[in-house]
């Protein structure tokens, strides 16, 4: 007999990974992003604060976790960015040299290590930091998320991945779709589209509007525009501060 009150689809709890990116220049803002506070609370540890209620790990990606230490939540661990142009944007801030990353290319895919890591250094992007967190995700789906988003709301993930299980076989993201193409900083990924990701990249693809349109990709069916609202300049954060 059916249940009166079935219970909600919530993901299990490791059934999902998340990546937080926090390796961009803030070129824009004019300062570090990540460090920006929002209720008082830095941009990178609100985003993963609801990145690790959702997700049974949390990955950020960056060359620069001396800066961020102090600032991650219990369950969030680095991945230390690799390539010379992560090191080029270290060196204007504190310096996050030398040592291993949270994992160090112990993750079950780090025979992808060397790849995602090697390509041309000086051309590190959102698209390669997302490869270089995926070679450790265990989980079959993968919250991507960047730094600069601090109208998440963790109710609002939790509804999107109920579409996860869901997805045809083939689908190798959900993601929020706009007018302009998908939002790809903010939704779910199937952590088997590595070995396609890495060859994008080996290629030098590094856009990942242009990534995305070889493969299927399933639009959330529903969402709030305003959970996407990026802090990318000073008029941006003075919406939010
Ligand atoms: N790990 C990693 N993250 C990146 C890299 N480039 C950008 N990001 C992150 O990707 C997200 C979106 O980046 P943008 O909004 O374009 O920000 P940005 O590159 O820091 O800023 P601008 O220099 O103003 O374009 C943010 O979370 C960035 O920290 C990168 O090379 N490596
Ligand atoms: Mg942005």
């Amino acid at each position: 007999m059916d249940s009166p009150h079935p219970t909600p689809y919530t993901p299990h709890p490791t059934s999902l990974s998340g990546i937080v990116l926090a390796g961009g220049k803030s070129s824009r803002m004019g300062r570090d992003k990540a460090l920006l506070p929002v209720d008082g609370v830095p941009l990178l540890q609100k985003v993963c604060e609801v990145a690790i209620a959702l997700c049974d790990r949390v990955y950020v990606v960056t060359p620069w976790q001396e800066r961020y230490q102090h600032l991650l939540p219990v369950g969030c661990e680095f991945i230390r960015e690799q390539g010379a142009g992560s090191r080029e944007q270290g060196d204007r801030g504190t310096k996050g040299q030398g040592g291993q990353g949270g994992q160090g290319g112990q993750g079950s895919n780090s025979s992808h290590q060397s790849l995602a890591a090697s390509n041309s250094p000086t051309t590190n992007s959102p698209l390669t930091g997302f490869a270089q967190g995926l070679i450790h995700v265990e989980t079959e789906w993968v919250l991507l998320l960047a730094c600069d988003l601090p109208c998440l709301r963790l109710e609002v993930l939790q509804d999107w991945a109920r579409e996860l299980v869901e997805m045809p076989k083939e689908t190798i993201a959900l993601l929020p779709r706009h007018p302009k193409g998908w939002e790809p900083l903010c939704g779910f990924y199937r952590r088997s589209c590595l070995t396609a990701l890495e060859e994008y990249i080996e290629q030098g693809g590094r856009s990942f509007q242009q990534w995305l349109a070889q493969y299927p990709v399933q639009p959330l069916s529903d969402f709030e525009p305003s959970i996407l609202f990026n802090c990318n300049t000073p008029t941006d954060y003075a919406v939010v501060s």
